[in-house]
């Protein structure tokens, strides 16, 4: 789960992207984050990736403080947390087995769990039978389904996504984020940051709106 506690966070320049924000997503839960741009979802999102420290309040992830993780704690906890993004960040040099691979090629797990692993994932986007297939052969939605893929190969607790339906036309956003969804109905702890209202509005989910820092609504 996450737990963010009267957090604030003020840059070095002295803005505050932050501002006395308190919040939980449960294990099985899928919440929004939304709000304009730069009222703080990709600063939230920092903080719990330990990308940023918080300049007050309390982050809680999977039940660690994050105030108590040293340095040499972070790779593990970035295991922890799935993450997707927008633009996919794919390899195109690659194909789509070991663009999902990596996270697990780099953790050094040997080539028959990285298989058994990657199948699984791919089973579960729906795409088991393009594993040969070079990216740029791929539509964008199914190049976001490889990027999921990549982000639940390591069977993370916890899974963060920042605009992952950006680029896509309505409908794909909609199968999205039913993976999402999917993903938080078999015990995943889910966040993602979306300005599609529209979208998100329909979907049956809390939805955390962040308006210059602050959290001004959650339903
Ligand atoms: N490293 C930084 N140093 C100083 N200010 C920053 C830094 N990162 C972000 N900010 C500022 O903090 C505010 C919140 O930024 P953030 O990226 O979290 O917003 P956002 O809601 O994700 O916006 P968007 O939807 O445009 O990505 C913005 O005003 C931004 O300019």
């Amino acid at each position: 789960m996450i737990s963010f506690e009267r957090v604030s966070k003020r840059y070095d320049n002295g803005h505050d992207a932050l501002r006395e924000v308190s919040f939980d997503v449960n294990r099985d839960e899928l919440v929004f984050l939304t709000g304009h741009s730069g009222a703080g979802k990709s600063t939230l999102l920092r903080l719990i990736m330990l990308m940023e420290q918080p300049t007050r309040g309390r982050v809680v992830v999977n039940g660690n403080d994050l105030s108590r993780i040293g340095r040499r704690g972070v790779p593990a906890h970035r295991r922890g947390i799935g993450v997707v993004f927008q633009n996919h960040r794919l390899l195109f040099d690659r194909p789509v087995f070991d663009n999902v691979a990596l996270p697990l090629t780099i953790a050094g797990y040997d080539d028959r769990e990285v298989g058994r692993r990657v199948r699984a994932a791919l089973d579960k986007v729906g795409l088991l039978d393009h594993e040969r297939a070079m990216p740029v052969t791929l539509s964008g939605g199914e190049q976001q389904r490889v990027g999921i893929a990549r982000a639940v190969v390591g069977r993370p607790p916890v899974l963060l996504a920042d605009e992952p339906t950006g680029n896509l036309d309505p409908a794909l956003s909609a199968e999205i984020m039913q993976l999402f969804a999917d993903f938080a109905r078999v015990g995943l702890t889910v966040l993602i940051a979306s300005h599609d209202l529209s979208l998100i509005s329909r979907l049956r989910h809390r939805i955390v709106t962040l308006r210059e820092g602050r959290l001004v609504g959650t339903h």
